[in-house]
């Protein structure tokens, strides 16, 4: 029976949470007809479209079109069966008028010649804007005609149409409407368009009155205006309304009109008993219901990868990326941007800290007037072991260091007050007889009194609120210390080294003198590439969706996994020159040095933008709009960035902390890349495979999951 309906919808149900916009629905659309859908705004006609096509799941009833349930493998719905205009544009804006027809034709499979001859009859037809002219730079009204052409490109044997003469001149409206009448008459195409012009719809062969969910009348427009004894149907509309809210009216049957023959309009009461509310003219098809629709069978879309699709596809992402130079522009410099803030900002030498200077052994000496000769004396007396004159300014002249900026005091308290005002970082004091007490520190060495210790020592208060800041001062003075113990040591004529620590510390990678920068690459390589895989992915998804883009495609017949592998490709291919970008500023512009093969590290940090690519698209999937997605990427990208090891290693966690940092998308892949990086160590080593081994895990995990999600969320 259903073979018999271009369009059989029986009982449905659709809900959103648990309103219910479609209650039991019932339509019946002939092949061949015009069938006008009407209904107030929010009365349910886009869903009950979107349901018809197959992009929406619905919750109860049946629907079927063309013979099938759409969705069904063999369907051909989706697919190039139906011709489908949503409400919205849904076209690309980067697209010229030509490229919208031609992308969907080649969607549909068809030879090229072919689209040019649609493309040049439905130019003239709906009177199109010149064929370079981009989308985003027509009037409401020719994008409107752009988007009906790119839905009839094909010849669809059923064509679906939300509101096609918005915005459409009156005398264009009517040729619309007179194609329609013709294609249906000729080609036994079947029509259903839903409109807000009401009296529109007299040209219909059958319309279908919506309100609230339900089908209040679904009869010719002849036969209602007859039986409803009105002039317009608007009337009509109105009285069947009313009628619904005295709940006089039933919604449509989904029983076949079998007393057809008596020429009444058969309704349904709540009881289920059928009854006849008017006796009106038969309903008319102008044209015989030859099948030469099923002979079309072979349109149907097969869901294995379509190379004429994806190229259709690939072609719409590449046209949408260089066309938008804004996007480019960002795409291209963000990560030359992001990486050279970071070398030139991050792990640089830190200067002139303010540190406030105390020498009571200066108020006896001047040190502008000090010469290192003769500051330190080997004895010659044989209980001597050295002489020194003014070591204080000897010391202090070892502070002339990039790093820190000397302001002198007289007094102890007036230095302490400005530190804990913060107008200098540290304050350091040198006792009066600091000379005279380092001299017998050495001289008595183990039997020293604790008076010497304490006057030969140089005294430091720090203000460690800042503690980078605080903590390298605290090791430079440390340092500068050394380098002048050992020069006193020297000139004293003391054995080599004796003025260092006596820890020997050697260094198997790296040195010394590394600045924390060196640490930070590998963690900025990964997440800049993270978080830019998953940005593009999420924002042009989305865009692509909120478009309607995503969704007509699919009408058309594409594949959700075709969208998201073309999508890839492109962004895959961007991703090529992004890493590439970021290894030539670090180490060719920034001349940082690496040990391992720069080839792997290419790889971990390409990878790691296929990761947040993967991760971008499962936040477009789980997102409504670009704010959530923005909401949503960065909320788990910041804390996921400070448990990577990014900024302290993951060694400070507390143990769960750490084990589940390290199962994080980019913690280990972090650690991976420096030891490439820094210990030239392999992709044979596990502590390199594992990196890569886990991104690789969370690319196919939130890859899967967002198909499965697209799958779900209809
Ligand atoms: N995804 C959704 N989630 C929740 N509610 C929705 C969703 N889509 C539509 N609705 C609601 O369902 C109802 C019917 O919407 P629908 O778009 O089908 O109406 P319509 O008759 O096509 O209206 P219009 O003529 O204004 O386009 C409206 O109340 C709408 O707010």
């Amino acid at each position: 029976m259903h073979e018999e309906y271009a369009v059989y919808v029986d009982k449905v149900v659709k809900k959103y949470g648990t309103k219910e916009i479609l209650q039991e629905l019932c339509m019946k659309v002939e092949r061949g007809i015009i069938y006008g859908l009407l209904g107030a705004s929010g009365c349910g006609k886009t869903t009950l479209l979107s349901s018809i096509v197959g992009r929406k799941n619905i919750d109860g009833g049946e629907i079927w079109v063309m013979g099938g349930k759409p969705g069904e493998a063999g369907s051909g719905v989706p697919g190039p069966r139906v011709g489908y205009m949503p409400q919205d544009i849904a076209l690309v804006g980067e697209f010229t008028v030509k490229d919208a027809i031609y992308y969907f034709g080649r969607i549909f499979e068809m030879e090229e010649s072919l689209i040019d001859k649609r493309y040049q009859e439905l130019h003239t037809l709906l009177e199109l804007p010149p064929d370079e002219r981009y989308l985003k730079n027509c009037s409401g009204g020719q994008q409107r005609r752009v988007s009906l052409a790119a839905s009839l490109v094909h010849n669809p044997e059923l064509l679906i149409m939300d509101e096609p003469t918005v915005g459409v001149d009156p005398v264009l409206r009517n040729r619309i409407w007179n194609h329609l009448v013709e294609i249906t008459r000729q080609q036994n195409i079947s029509v259903i368009i839903t409109t807000h012009y009401i009296e529109e719809c007299r040209q219909a062969n059958k319309i279908g009155l919506m309100r609230e969910g339900r089908l209040l009348a679904e009869e010719s427009p002849s036969r209602l205006l007859t039986l409803f004894n009105s002039e317009t149907l608007e009337d009509v509309f109105l009285t069947l309304s009313r009628r619904q809210e005295e709940g006089k009216l039933p919604a449509v049957s989904s029983l076949p009109i079998v007393d057809d023959q008596n020429n009444s309009v058969i309704v349904t009461d709540n009881t289920g008993s059928r009854t006849s509310v008017a006796t009106v003219s038969t309903f008319e098809i102008g044209h015989g219901s030859t099948d030469i629709l099923t002979k079309k069978k072979s349109l149907k879309t097969s869901n294995s990868l379509n190379k004429s699709r994806m190229k259709a596809l690939l072609d719409k992402n590449w046209k949408q990326f260089y066309r938008n130079v804004t996007g480019i522009f960002f795409l291209m410099t963000f990560p030359i941007i992001q990486v050279g803030i970071f070398m030139s900002a991050v792990g640089g030498d830190i200067k002139n800290i303010p540190l406030g200077i105390v020498n009571d052994e200066s108020m006896l000496v001047n040190c502008s007037n000090f010469s290192i000769n003769g500051s330190a004396i080997p004895s010659t007396d044989e209980y001597g072991v050295c002489h020194f004159r003014n070591l204080s300014c000897r010391f202090l002249m070892h502070l002339d260091h990039p790093m820190i900026h000397k302001v002198y005091y007289d007094k102890l308290d007036e230095a302490k007050e400005d530190a804990t005002h913060g107008k200098i970082v540290g304050v350091m004091y040198i006792s009066s007889n600091f000379t005279d007490t380092s001299e017998m520190r050495i001289e008595k060495g183990k039997d020293a009194e604790s008076e010497i210790l304490d006057l030969s020592e140089i005294k430091v208060w720090m203000d460690m609120s800042n503690r980078q800041i605080g903590a390298t001062l605290k090791y430079k003075l440390i340092d500068l210390y050394t380098n002048y113990q050992n020069e006193i040591f020297n000139d004293c004529g003391f054995v080599k080294g004796l003025g260092d620590l006596p820890v020997d510390i050697n260094f198997f990678y790296g040195d010394n003198n590394e600045p924390y920068t060196v640490f930070m690459i590998p963690g900025s390589f990964i997440t800049i590439m993270f978080f830019m895989g998953a940005m593009m992915t999420s924002q042009i998804i989305i865009t692509d969706r909120h478009d309607g883009v995503w969704d007509r495609s699919i009408v058309a017949g594409v594949t959700s996994l075709e969208i998201t592998i073309t999508h890839m490709v492109l962004q895959a291919s961007i991703c090529i020159f992004q890493t590439l970008e970021l290894l030539v500023v670090v180490y060719a512009i920034y001349q940082q040095e690496y040990v391992g093969s720069l080839w792997l590290m290419y790889l971990m940090i390409y990878l790691q933008g296929i990761c947040g690519m993967s991760y971008g698209f499962w936040v477009s999937v789980i997102s409504t709009d670009h704010s959530m997605a923005n909401t949503v990427l960065t909320g788990i990208f910041l804390p996921m960035m400070m448990l990577s090891g990014l900024m302290w290693p993951t060694e400070g966690m507390p143990p769960f902390l750490r084990y589940f940092a390290k199962c994080l998308p980019f913690t280990m892949c972090i650690e991976s890349l420096r030891n490439v990086s820094k210990k030239g160590w392999t992709i044979d080593n596990f502590q390199v495979f594992n990196g890569i081994g886990v991104g690789l895990l969370w690319t196919i995990f939130f890859g899967t999951l967002s198909v499965f999600l697209i799958k779900k969320k209809r």
